[in-house]
């Protein structure tokens, strides 16, 4: 086969607590990850030339050579040599459906979906742990996104550890177009407000780790138990975004009014979610806080939480 055409799942996290400072000057974390039915395409196709080309449907994005997709095919290109001069470049086309930049993990879904995409173009045979080394060196979130589901990560994001799977939730996501929130910023204003709280002995690290991996929100999730699921949502890095950007906080708190089984910002920011135990009631939640919100420049989505990862169409 010349060429594949790939999903690439979006991510939310349920559930994201920064433990501390790291010497890479990135956060220790703990985060639960989880996988939802909203999706980029990612067609990947034999070039004609050595060259890489990168394509996508949308305004706004960065130039070719600082996509993601573009970094993870330059990647392979330094790994296997002897399989790029064998099978020459490679042809990039991405169709965007997760919004760009906004605590979706798009990017590092569209990266993880070229690396699965090359490793089948070039017949190279890679295992999930190999690709989830190559996805490492792109960015904290990409390894998590080759194999998606639901997941304990750890580390700066990119040490993963399977748990169960919770039911497929529907799921709702706001996000405002013209609001915008860097994931560096987030992480370094933290930092300076919130240092002080920080664990730095890795003993301590990893106590962090192993409490909430045996903690409650990873048993709610085995057991299945949505309210609970609801309850448990954690992410720190509202602390830093909510004050700064009353929109999110405003969504946020629309969604808890309709009595969700939880709402919480993603990653980063600024898209905020809602958990819904069915997909009519995620529609009826939806409508309600677009009626409340009445901000035009706030899109909405209905998705499904998902227990799959990068997956190759037929
Ligand atoms: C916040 C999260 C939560 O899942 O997601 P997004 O909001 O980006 O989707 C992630 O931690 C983002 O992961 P990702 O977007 O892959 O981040 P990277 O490119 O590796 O890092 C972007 C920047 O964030 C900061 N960073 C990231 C991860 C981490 N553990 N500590 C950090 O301090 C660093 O300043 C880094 O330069
Ligand atoms: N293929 C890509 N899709 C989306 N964004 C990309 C891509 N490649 C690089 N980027 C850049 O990555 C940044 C983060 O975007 P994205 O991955 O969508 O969100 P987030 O890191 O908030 O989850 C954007 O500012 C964008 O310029």
């Amino acid at each position: 086969m010349h060429a594949f055409s790939l999903l690439a799942p979006a991510k939310i996290n349920l559930y994201l607590e920064i433990i501390g400072d790291r010497a890479d000057g990135f956060h220790e974390l703990v985060m639960v990850l989880q996988a939802i039915s909203l999706c980029d395409r990612v067609d990947v196709r034999a070039g004609s030339t050595e060259r890489i080309h990168v394509s996508c449907d949308t305004p706004g994005m960065p130039p070719e050579t600082e996509n993601l997709a573009y970094k993870a095919a330059q990647l392979m290109c330094e790994q296997f040599p002897a399989a790029h001069a064998q099978f020459g470049g490679v042809e990039i086309a991405i169709a965007k459906e997760i919004p760009v930049a906004a605590g979706l993990a798009g990017g590092s879904a569209n990266a993880a979906a070229t690396l699965v995409g090359i490793d089948h173009l070039w017949q190279l045979g890679l295992t999930v742990p190999e690709l989830q080394e190559l996805a490492a060196q792109l960015g904290s979130d990409v390894p998590f996104c080759i194999a998606g589901g639901t997941a304990l990560a750890t580390g700066r994001g990119e040490c993963l550890s399977a748990i169960g799977s919770p039911d497929p939730l529907s799921v709702v996501l706001a996000k405002s177009r013209v609001l915008s929130v860097s994931t560096a910023w987030a992480y370094k204003t933290h930092r300076q407000q919130f240092s002080s709280t920080y664990v730095t002995r890795p003993e301590d690290i990893e106590t962090r780790a192993t409490q909430v991996h045996s903690g409650p929100l990873v048993r709610a999730i085995a057991h299945r138990d949505n309210k609970q699921i609801g309850n448990l949502l954690r992410n720190d890095l509202e602390r830093v975004v909510l004050p700064e950007h009353t929109l999110v906080a405003q969504l946020r708190s629309a969604f808890l009014e309709q009595r969700v089984l939880g709402a919480m910002m993603s990653g980063s920011g600024p898209t905020v979610f809602a958990l819904c135990e069915s997909p009519d009631r995620a529609e009826e939640v939806m409508q309600a806080v677009r009626a409340r919100i009445d901000n035009p420049t706030v899109d909405f989505w209905i998705a499904q939480l998902s227990g799959a990862g990068v997956q190759i169409l037929d």
